[in-house]
Formats: structure tokens, C-alpha cells, sequence
């Protein structure tokens, strides 16, 4: 299910517009990173692919977004919600139940499944976000890393086929960080559409297959991985978002003229790197 904004405008209640004419495709099945300096509009964007801008906030809206061809504002977010399962920035504020399995059925409570077919996708939707076994462990119990896992195992329940995480490794450890990630790409492997949140771009270079940079509101630029790296290296006041291997990446390419493969890990650097130092030091060989 894709999501297409066409010239979608958004202001606050009392607020300035903080979105202006934003026009993005955010195809189907894709992995898709928002990113941009602080203030930018990230979770505004991201909550507008959920409805909750403006259904939850109200506010003035210009343009529009469809989703799965539905006109967002012209749908309600109870309806969204069965195709978008949103993951707040402060995710343990979505978590209301005493357990690890009452927290994930309790988005099946008004689906009108029966006992065993809710349990049977609590079990499924605990699996996949690998917290099977904790299923009578108490929330408040859980570390910060199992707490995302359990939000977006309470939001995948439902099947959404859209999920709309804000920066979700925010509060985690480097480890915590990876593991959601790959999570996410296991879950985008799997035929969801997802879309993040993310200042720090080093986490996503594995997984992203667009990046949209906003700031101050304007969409700058939306690619994949290596034309907007490209671009926010240009860009005096985006270039600091580029992760340190892209600076390096960037820096050797601008020196040499050379153009090196998109690096989606520091592993992929090595390999090539590791190439071009032997055919450099062949040719050397040949010359001497
Ligand atoms: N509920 C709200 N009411 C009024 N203005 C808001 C509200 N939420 C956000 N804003 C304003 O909207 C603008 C965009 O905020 P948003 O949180 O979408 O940006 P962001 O890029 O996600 O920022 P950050 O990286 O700091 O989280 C900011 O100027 C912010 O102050």
C-alpha cells in the first residue's frame, strides 16, 4: 500500500505552518527514512501518513494525503489504524496493560475474534518481535529495548501494512538500536512498508531504500540511499547529518575522482577499499 502526498500542507492549532507543499510518494514495500535537523517537520510528516495530523491535533491542512488510495483526511483514525500501526517517539506511552500479553491483545479487543484465535496472534505478533516466552512478564519489568519490541508487536496485531515508527532506537543502546533495525528490516523483508523517523542515518544504511530529508518545514530532497547522502553532502546545513563513513566515502570520491560503490556498511567499505589498495599496489608492481 502506498502513501502519496500531493502538495499537503499542515499548520497546528495556533501554529505557524510547519509543513508547506509537500508533494512524496512513499511507495509500497518500501523502507522509508524522514530525516532533517530538529524542528524540521519529521513527526509531524510521519503522524500525517497516520492520520493523526490533523485528525488527533485539528489544525489547517492544504493538499492531500491518500493512502492505499484513500484520501486520509476524508477517512477516520480508527480506519487508518487497520492499514497504518504507528510507534510514537515516547512509545511507552502507548503501553497500558499490566502484561506482555494483555498489552498485545488489547488491540484485538474490539476485533471481534475469539479467545483462542486472539491468543494465537499475540503468540504470532510476540514471535516476530522476538519476545516469545515473556508473554506473563509485567511491563514495567521490561527493559527499553523489549518495551519498543513490545509496541511494535501491539501495533502489528492488527496487520497493518504500513508501519510508522518515531525515531525507535532513540532510547536505546547501540546494541538495542541495531536489533530494532534489523527487526524492521525483517518486517520490511516481509512485505511491510515502513516508514522511520531518523536523525542518525548511520543506523539505516543497511536497510533504507528512500531517504527524505526535510528542514524547516520544505521537503529538500527524497532518493535512495546514495543520491540523498549525495545531496545533504552539499548542503552546508544538512551536511553533519551524513554518517561518518559516507563523510569518508564522499571526502575519498571528491579527492580521487574515483566513484565508489553506496556503502551500506562498514564491512562493504573494507571490501572495496581492500580492492583498490591491491589494484593500486599491482599497478605499482607493473611499473616498477
Ligand atoms: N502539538 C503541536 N502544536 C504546535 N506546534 C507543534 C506541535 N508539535 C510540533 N509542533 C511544531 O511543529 C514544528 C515541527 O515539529 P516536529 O516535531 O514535526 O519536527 P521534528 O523534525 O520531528 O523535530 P525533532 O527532531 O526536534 O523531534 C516545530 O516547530 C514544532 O515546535
Amino acid at each position: 500500500m502506498a502513501v502519496n502526498f500531493e502538495h499537503f500542507s499542515y499548520a497546528y492549532p495556533n501554529s505557524d505552518v510547519v509543513l508547506d507543499d509537500i508533494t512524496l510518494d512513499i511507495p509500497r514495500g518500501s523502507f522509508t527514512v524522514i530525516t532533517g535537523p530538529s524542528g524540521a517537520g519529521k513527526t509531524s510528516l510521519a503522524l500525517a501518513v497516520a492520520g493523526v495530523v490533523p485528525h488527533y491535533f485539528g489544525g489547517r491542512q492544504g493538499g492531500s494525503v491518500q493512502v492505499g488510495g484513500v484520501i486520509a483526511a476524508q477517512s477516520s483514525m480508527g480506519e487508518l489504524a487497520k492499514q497504518v500501526g504507528t510507534v510514537l517517539a515516547d512509545y511507552e506511552s502507548q503501553l497500558v496493560a499490566l502484561t506482555v500479553a494483555e498489552e498485545v491483545a488489547f488491540g484485538l479487543e474490539t476485533s471481534g475474534f475469539g479467545r483462542s484465535e486472539i491468543a494465537e496472534r499475540v503468540n504470532q505478533a510476540l514471535a516476530l518481535v522476538g519476545l516469545a516466552g515473556l508473554e506473563e512478564r509485567e511491563v514495567a519489568g521490561l527493559s527499553g529495548g523489549q518495551k519498543q519490541r513490545l509496541a511494535i508487536a501491539a501495533v502489528l496485531v492488527t496487520a497493518p501494512e504500513i508501519l510508522v515508527l518515531d525515531e525507535p532506537a532513540s532510547a536505546l543502546d547501540p546494541e538495542g538500536a541495531a536489533g530494532i533495525y534489523e527487526l524492521l528490516y525483517k518486517l520490511n523483508c516481509q512485505g511491510k512498508t515502513i516508514v522511520v523517523v531518523e536523525h542518525q542515518l548511520a543506523r539505516v544504511l543497511p536497510y533504507a531504500s528512500q531517504v527524505v530529508v526535510l528542514q524547516a518545514g520544505h521537503l529538500q530532497f527524497a532518493g535512495d540511499l546514495g543520491q540523498t547522502l549525495a545531496f545533504m553532502w552539499e548542503q552546508p546545513a544538512l551536511r553533519l547529518g551524513v554518517p561518518p563513513l559516507w563523510a569518508i566515502k564522499l571526502t575519498l570520491e571528491e579527492q580521487t575522482g574515483l566513484t565508489l560503490t553506496a556503502w551500506k556498511s562498514e564491512d562493504e567499505a573494507a571490501v572495496e577499499l581492500n580492492k583498490l589498495m591491491r589494484t593500486c599496489a599491482e599497478g605499482v608492481a607493473k611499473s616498477a
